[in-house]
């Protein structure tokens, strides 16, 4: 379970995070929305001790991160797909976070397998589309087996097949009694896979419910926009051509 109490981020006098609580049970996939600059990453980056929280705290199962044991095995993420080491090849990659983290080889070519990646895993990142990068951000979340997942935009660049590969995935994980925690803009997709909604504003908590009760009888996109309508910083005009 993921805990978050009273959560503030500051970047100088700009606040990203606003007094944010609420909690990512286990047993099912919570979504994670809000417009452009919510404070989605800042948050994910603080529940797994990337960031420093200006007040209050995000706990895994009681504990910050860094006080969990063989926290690979515990926590895996996939936050930015890009920050990999492109000189290295795809197996490469996964044996050295593998032996950062105590785990064996064989959750290497477990994990190449699942993303979908094995036949080209002798391949360097450098030389992989923004899909495979994701499907390999996503082998990496998954090699320590770990219980509470997060995932910011797993679906971002992802054809087709990878987006219904990654919605049967969460679905599986939170089957099998994990916490899944999923950022996404896709609405469509996140009905279709998440079962409980966090979402937020500038910052704040605007909804935290399971999905059939936020959007009754309307699209989740539709009450989404009204939700957060308020909430959105990047203001877009109609282009007539
Ligand atoms: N390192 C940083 N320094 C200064 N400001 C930052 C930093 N990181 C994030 N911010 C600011 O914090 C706010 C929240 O950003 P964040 O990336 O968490 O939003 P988000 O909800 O993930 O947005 P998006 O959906 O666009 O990815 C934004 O105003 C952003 O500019």
């Amino acid at each position: 379970m993921i805990k978050v109490t009273g959560l503030v981020k500051r970047y100088g006098k700009a606040v990203a995070v606003d007094g944010l609580t609420f909690c990512v049970r286990p047993g099912r996939v919570t979504g994670f929305l809000g417009p452009n600059g919510a404070g989605k990453s800042t948050t994910m980056r603080i529940i797994l001790g990337l960031d420093r929280a200006t007040e209050g705290r995000a706990l895994i199962d009681g504990r910050p991160l860094r006080e969990l044991d063989r926290p690979l095995s515990r926590v895996g993420a996939l936050l930015d797909a890009s920050a990999v080491h492109g000189g290295r090849t795809a197996r490469a990659h996964l044996r050295a976070v593998a032996a950062a983290g105590g785990i064996g080889d064989d959750r290497v070519d477990a994990c190449l397998e699942l993303a979908g990646l094995a036949a080209v895993a002798g391949r360097r990142i450098r030389g992989f589309s923004l899909g495979m990068r994701q499907r390999l951000g996503i082998a990496t979340a998954l090699l320590g087996d770990p219980d509470v997942l997060l995932f910011d935009e797993p679906v971002n660049g992802l054809d087709a097949e990878g987006i219904l590969w990654v919605r049967t995935l969460m679905r599986g994980l939170a089957a099998e009694g994990r916490t899944v925690f999923v950022s996404s803009h896709l609405m469509a997709e996140m009905a279709n896979t998440a079962d409980h909604l966090v979402v937020i504003g500038r910052g704040r908590l605007l909804a935290d419910a399971p999905i059939g009760e936020l959007t009754g009888a309307a699209s989740l996109e539709d009450a989404y926009l009204e939700l957060t309508g308020k909430a959105v910083e990047f203001h877009t005009r109609e282009v007539r051509p």
